[in-house]
């Protein structure tokens, strides 16, 4: 009987490819005060008129990419899950912030495990970010309040600048870069650039000046951008690249907020009209493939790329089930202080 157990957190799927369950995980995820951070009236009218047509683009963005077994991020998410079961002398579950299993059923399935007191909570996003980390933490107080769970919650932390994980990164692009690329984009999940603002517990570091993310500040205990640009560097330096080899973008922008830049669609262009013909794009925000990765880039990028003069864009797949990258988790879980 263990007094532990541990619960494998990711951003979830919609249940099918259908329009209207793409509708409901949309409606769910948008709704997120920590995603689109506006007052409710604003969200929902804004909200409202994304679910106008959003639904039907992504519908079929996701048949795209759909696997036989369901959506790859919620399949690979269940395969780590299985693979620490296995490792682990501890229960292990998963959950989803967005659609299921939810974090509400994973909590309740671990509370319910003979002697478990505490759990420790695996969100899986190398970076910290208010619309990943912060809301599936919130999510998670909820239901431990609302049920009365006699757990603690013990949380792991973005795992950005661990050795071990940026190790784990290098030896997954290696073998591409070693069968031959002009250059090496890590392209990562964008933000509105309001949110690195809101993160920011100095009130005036983040966006101060276009180099603030290599000024050394206590912001980037929490900002999103210095954190993508510390993997950015150090997963150059582990591969060997100059800096003229690699550079780093972000994806994924709704909306006509401004995001963080430069945007991987303005890099793609760019670097296609530099003479680059051969790209690896790296995802690193990213530690399970998902529609962001095998949609986004692996197919649409890659389309934009070549229409612009290219002649091959390679997708690095990411971490997902890889035996080194369940080692770290083992690790990770096995290493992690109980809380008194
Ligand atoms: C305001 C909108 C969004 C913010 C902010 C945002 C932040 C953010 N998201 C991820 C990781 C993932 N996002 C995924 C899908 C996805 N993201 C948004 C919007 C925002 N994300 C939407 C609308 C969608 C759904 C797909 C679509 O319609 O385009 C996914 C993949 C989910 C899947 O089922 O495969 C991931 C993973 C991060 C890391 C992040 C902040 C840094
Ligand atoms: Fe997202
Ligand atoms: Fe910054």
């Amino acid at each position: 009987m263990s007094e532990r157990g541990v619960l494998v957190v990711n951003l979830g799927s919609p249940r099918s490819t259908e329009v209207g369950d793409v509708r409901r995980y949309l409606n769910q995820f948008l709704m997120d005060p920590y995603v689109v951070d506006l007052p409710w009236p604003l969200r929902r009218l804004l909200v409202g008129l994304i679910l106008l047509t959003r639904p039907k683009a992504s519908a079929h963005a996701y048949a795209s990419i759909w696997w036989e077994q369901g959506s790859p991020l919620v399949v690979i998410t269940r395969r780590v899950q299985q693979a620490l079961q296995a490792r682990l002398k501890m229960p292990v579950e998963m959950a989803m912030r967005y659609g299921e299993p939810s974090i509400e059923q994973g909590l309740l399935k671990l509370a319910a495990e003979p002697g478990v007191r505490e759990v420790l909570f695996m969100p899986q996003y190398p970076q910290f970010a208010d619309s990943t980390v912060t809301t599936s933490i919130a999510e998670a107080k909820r239901v431990i309040a609302t049920h009365g769970l006699q757990i603690k919650l013990n949380v792991l932390p973005p795992f950005y600048d661990r050795s071990d994980y940026l190790d784990a990164l290098a030896q997954t692009t290696r073998p591409y870069l070693e069968q031959g690329f002009d250059f090496l984009l890590m392209s990562y999940h964008g933000l509105p650039e309001r949110h690195l603002r809101k993160a920011d517990p100095t009130a005036g570091h983040c966006l101060s000046s276009p180099d603030c993310c290599s000024r050394p500040s206590p912001a980037h205990a929490t900002c999103y951008r210095a954190q993508c640009s510390y993997v950015s560097q150090a997963l150059a330096q582990r591969l060997g690249l100059r800096d003229d080899q690699w550079s780093q973008s972000f994806q994924s922008r709704l909306g006509r907020d401004k995001w963080i830049e430069p945007y991987t669609e303005a890099r793609l262009d760019e670097l296609a009209a530099q003479g680059v013909k051969r790209l690896l794009v790296v995802c690193p925000a990213f530690v399970t493939d998902c529609i962001e990765t095998l949609e986004e880039i692996g197919d649409r990028a890659r389309e934009q790329f070549i229409a612009a003069g290219g002649e091959e864009l390679v997708l690095v797949p990411c971490l997902n089930d890889d035996a080194h990258w369940v080692d770290l988790l083992q690790r990770w879980s096995e290493e992690t202080p109980a809380l008194a």
